[in-house]
């Protein structure tokens, strides 16, 4: 497997590289070890990528739909075919186990471009008829050269979620990874230009939040997508508005989890491992916030215990039995190690985990506090890591004011074997992607994303579409003109 790429950026269908940007180091978060460097982008580079993403822009467009669906689904095809390999590299730029990145990322990242490659040749405009013959018509129209900024959770299918739904209407993208995961998004462009996406038309620079910020404010941008923290989301929304660009955001949350005392214990159990564990908890999405009915709280708190002491394997990411990985970085497990301490110091009860293994690897245990209270900083701050906050309750309409009561508004889900309430529940939650007995899911047909602080526009489904085009009215008169004078 190599792990130094070939060179840094990705820039109208080839590696390129100056040597005069700082470097970043890639560290695997399993050993501690640098496994490749990159540099960052310089202004030449900068340059060099929105010129390209520019040039390339129109010719893309003027193609057909069928044609640009073809050349996505023919990337997907690749994607599939070299799931390993790619899911290896995702293991060595996020830490994130095998077992999950041989399912979850490039999987992911091939739906995408074959759900919107699919799309691209129905992209369609409309006919509106109007009095004494005249019509309007519309066109759907590509916005221009788009710029995407990831977060290091998901590399592989950040970089896909954006890129597949702006190529399929006709734009450019440049894409710039997280400075903790530089390494995937390159291969997503690789990959793209091989599948017969012409030179500039998804493209790779690397960098910090400065590069990102260079990309967003040059006139030539007509859109920014940004997957990351609601403080970026904030900067990057503003820096936006300033152009008038369009914009995505995927930002972060702290969204709950409700379990009704009818609920199915175990299904409940499974639904709140996948929304704090998977991934060491570093999901946007997940439910950090357990809000359980009092008749089952310690029924649940009993078996989620019983569950993680039997069922977690926490070792090499890279063997296929492990389970759960270490955290990104060193910096990300001492922001989760400060949370729990401030967990303990403000009085919730630890049940399970807590510590930092004797291992090489940024390793944290997976960690169940109970007893938690709607003030307390674990319950109320975004903790990116795999800590599980148990709060119980006495009724639905306490339930559902406390799980709204926060300025995240990402995702929720409610557990109940109770049909009419699962509903009711889920029109009430202030969230944008809500779950019934299940949590964390999200297929490519479906729209993700936030409301509140969460974020703006969605992804996936045929929703995405409209966040990457935009309609031109023409009306056509078929009368002579008339005019006053
Ligand atoms: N809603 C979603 O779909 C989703 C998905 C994954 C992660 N997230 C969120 O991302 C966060 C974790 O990721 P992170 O730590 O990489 O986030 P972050 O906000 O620190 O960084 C995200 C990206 O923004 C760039 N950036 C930073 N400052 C910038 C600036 N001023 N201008 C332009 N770009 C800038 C960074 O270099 C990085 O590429 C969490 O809050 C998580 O919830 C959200
Ligand atoms: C597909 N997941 C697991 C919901 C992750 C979406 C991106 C959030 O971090």
């Amino acid at each position: 497997m190599q792990i130094q790429p070939t060179a840094s950026h990705f820039i109208n269908g080839a590696y390129v590289e100056d040597t005069a940007g700082h470097f970043i180091d890639v560290v695997y978060p399993y050993t501690g070890e640098v496994v490749a460097k990159v540099h960052s982008a310089t202004p030449a580079i900068i340059e060099q990528a929105i010129a390209a993403a520019k040039a390339a822009q129109a010719d893309w467009a003027a193609r057909s739909g069928v044609e640009r669906g073809r050349i996505l689904r023919r990337a997907a095809d690749i994607m599939r075919d070299r799931n390993h390999d790619l899911s290896v590299l995702e293991t060595y730029d996020t830490g994130k186990p095998y077992q999950e990145t041989s399912v979850a990322d490039a999987t992911s990242g091939a739906d995408a471009f074959e759900y919107f490659g699919g799309l691209a040749g129905a992209l369609t405009g409309e006919h509106i008829p109007l009095a004494g013959g005249d019509f309007v018509y519309t066109r759907r129209e590509a916005l221009g050269l788009c710029v995407g900024i990831g977060a290091w959770n998901y590399p592989t299918q950040i970089a896909s979620w954006k890129g597949a739904p702006a190529l399929a209407c006709g734009n450019t993208m440049i894409f710039k990874p997280s400075e903790t995961t530089p390494l995937c998004a390159l291969k997503v462009a690789e990959i793209l230009y091989e599948a017969g996406a012409p030179a500039g038309v998804y493209n790779v620079v690397q960098g910090l939040g400065n590069v990102g910020a260079s990309l967003i404010t040059d006139p030539r941008v007509a859109k920014v997508s940004l997957t990351g923290s609601v403080p970026t989301g904030k900067k990057v929304y503003a820096s936006a508005a300033e152009g008038l660009r369009h914009v995505t955001m995927e930002l972060g949350g702290k969204s709950p989890i409700i379990i009704f005392d009818d609920a199915d214990l175990e299904n409940a159990v499974s639904g709140a491992v996948l929304g704090n564990f998977y991934s060491t908890g570093q999901v946007c999405s997940n439910g950090t916030r357990v809000f359980v009915q009092k008749g089952i709280k310690e029924a649940f708190l009993n078996r989620m215990s019983e569950r993680l002491a039997s069922g977690v394997n926490m070792g090499d990411p890279q063997d296929p039995d492990t389970n759960f990985g270490p955290m990104v970085s060193e910096n990300q497990r001492s922001i989760v190690q400060g949370y729990i301490e401030k967990g303990k110091a403000e009085g919730a009860r630890l049940v399970h985990g807590g510590g930092t293994p004797e291992k090489e690897g940024f390793f944290i245990e997976p960690t169940v506090f109970a007893d938690v209270t709607d003030d307390m900083t674990i319950a109320r701050e975004e903790i990116f890591g795999p800590v599980l906050s148990v709060l119980d309750f006495d009724t639905e309409e306490e339930a559902i004011r406390r799980a709204n009561d926060t300025e995240f508004g990402l995702a929720a889900s409610v557990f109940t074997n109770d049909l009419t309430r699962a509903h009711r529940v889920s029109a009430a939650f202030e969230a944008g992607t809500c779950y019934i007995n299940t949590h964390n899911l999200a297929p490519v047909e479906a729209p993700f994303g936030g409301s509140k602080m969460s974020g703006v526009g969605r992804e996936n489904s045929k929703l995405a579409i409209n966040h990457y085009s935009e309609m031109k009215t023409v009306y056509v008169s078929m009368n002579d003109v008339e005019a006053p004078f």
